[in-house]
């Protein structure tokens, strides 16, 4: 058998000890596979003490991360740190710059920083893969690069944060209160070491900005991602689209067509017979359209430390082997600058939800925004006082321009009948 592929490992939380845990257990089969042996050769974390489970006394210890760049003994570095920037980022330029390959899980940085160190990857004729940091260990990023390769992609949407989905389908399955499930889903070690990044969407429009640009062969803009979280979704939002026949999901979606790149996460309203619907606790899920394979549907664990090391480790096997081409879909020189569609154009239905005083004239009042706005609608629900004597108005809309939404809502921003603000989703099509 050939020489050892030695790696050095910055990291060693939930992904990083996984990794660890993952080659002891299956080191001689992944040796078999990949033609030689995958060897961890030094690692480097916070704290040299901490029990994680994994003996880490038989690697070189290195206090400063960014010196695993120069280790004399690995051929390739794992970040798993995290953080767009800080000792992640300036591992990841030390590893290429020494011609190292290298290897990550960290989205934030990809989103932010992959168009760049693709850039130091090709120019170093090295590595650069990143599977972990979309949709933990569904490998959607080898389906799209490599199975999907020969297909114009002209839509990518799913489920990409196991948080998110976690705290959505207890709510909705044991009606739990959105703290305590969120507290579980960190127990577990699914949600980012800061939470926000997961409950406000930004850690799916990381992965979204990485889909996009695989999937379309346009420069990761992460930017332009149109970002909402599920922090409104309250558990009678959760009710009512049951009721209706939908459950609530946090979507990330992306097309490009000759109006542009659009991308957005958002809440919406699934309906059941979506095979997104019943994706459910921290599974992640992608739909990708080709234009001759056709739909493809890739679901899978997102988070936590045994999906994760599953898809580290199998960039580290592709390295090993010898095969990897550019980080996207493409050379970096051939990726294009999309400008941002116009989402407004977007035809779609919507839910409502509005908290208003309980007195004549509000339901007018609601309907004369929608009517001004040009939103018809489809369903109007009123639902029983709350304990400050408001009452819930959940309205459904018929397909039309989304902007029209936005546009009542504005209409009705600051009216005094108004108790709370509005809350919508979009409902999702076929
Ligand atoms: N946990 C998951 O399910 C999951 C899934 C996919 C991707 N990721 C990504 O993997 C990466 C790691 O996530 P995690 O959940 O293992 O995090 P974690 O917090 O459990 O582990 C982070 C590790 O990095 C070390 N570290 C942090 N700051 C450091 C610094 N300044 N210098 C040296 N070491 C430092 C910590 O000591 C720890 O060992 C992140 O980029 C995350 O977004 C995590
Ligand atoms: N915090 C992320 C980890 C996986 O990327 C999630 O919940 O999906
Ligand atoms: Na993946």
């Amino acid at each position: 058998m050939s020489e050892p592929l030695r790696v050095a490992i910055a990291g060693l939380g939930t992904v990083g000890a996984g990794v660890i845990r993952l080659l002891d257990a299956n080191g001689e089969l992944i040796a078999r596979r990949a033609g030689r042996p995958i060897e961890v050769v030094a690692v480097s974390a916070r704290d040299r003490s901490k029990d994680r489970g994994v003996d880490i006394d038989r690697f070189d210890w290195v206090d400063d991360p960014t010196a695993l760049a120069r280790h004399p003994g690995a051929d390739v570095v794992v970040e798993l740190v995290g953080g767009a920037d800080g000792p992640a980022l300036a591992l990841a330029r030390a590893a290429l710059d020494a011609g190292k390959s290298f290897v990550t899980a960290n989205k934030a940085m990809i989103a932010h920083h992959g168009f760049s160190l693709a850039e130091a990857a090709e120019k170093a004729d090295v590595a650069l893969k990143f599977e972990a940091a979309v949709a933990g260990g569904i490998p959607v990023i080898k389906g799209l690069r490599e199975g999907a390769a020969a297909n114009a992609i002209t839509r990518v949407y799913g489920i990409l944060n196991g948080t998110c989905n976690y705290i959505l389908s207890k709510m909705e399955s044991d009606g739990s209160d959105f703290d305590a499930v969120l507290s579980e889903a960190q127990a577990l070690g699914y949600a980012e070491a800061d939470p926000s990044f997961d409950i406000d969407g930004v850690d799916a429009a990381h992965k979204l900005s990485i889909l996009a640009s695989l999937s379309f062969g346009t420069r990761p803009a992460f930017d332009d991602v149109a970002t909402g979280g599920v922090r409104h979704v309250v558990a009678a939002d959760i009710a009512e689209a049951a009721a209706l026949g939908y459950r609530v999901r946090l979507v990330g979606m992306a097309e490009a067509d000759a109006g542009g790149l659009f991308q957005r996460v958002h809440p919406y309203l699934v309906p059941l017979r979506h095979p997104l619907a019943h994706v459910s606790d921290s599974i992640n899920a992608v739909v990708a359209e080709g234009n001759y394979v056709g739909r493809l549907f890739f679901q899978g664990a997102g988070a936590g430390d045994g999906p994760t090391a599953s898809a580290v480790v199998a960039d580290l096997i592709d390295i090993a082997r010898g095969e990897f081409g550019p980080a996207y879909a493409m050379p970096v020189e051939s990726l294009t600058a999309q400008p941002v569609a116009d989402s407004g154009e977007r035809r779609g239905r919507a839910y409502v939800r509005l908290m208003v005083q309980d007195r004549v004239g509000v339901l007018a009042e609601i309907a004369a925004a929608m009517r001004d706005a040009g939103v018809s609608i489809e369903s109007l629900i009123q639902r029983g006082a709350a304990a400050d004597g408001s009452v819930m108005v959940v309205i459904v809309t018929h397909e039309g321009p989304e902007r029209c939404v936005a546009q009542a809502l504005e209409k009705l921003s600051g009216s005094p009948s108004l108790t709370g603000a509005p809350m919508w989703m979009y409902i999702l099509g076929e």
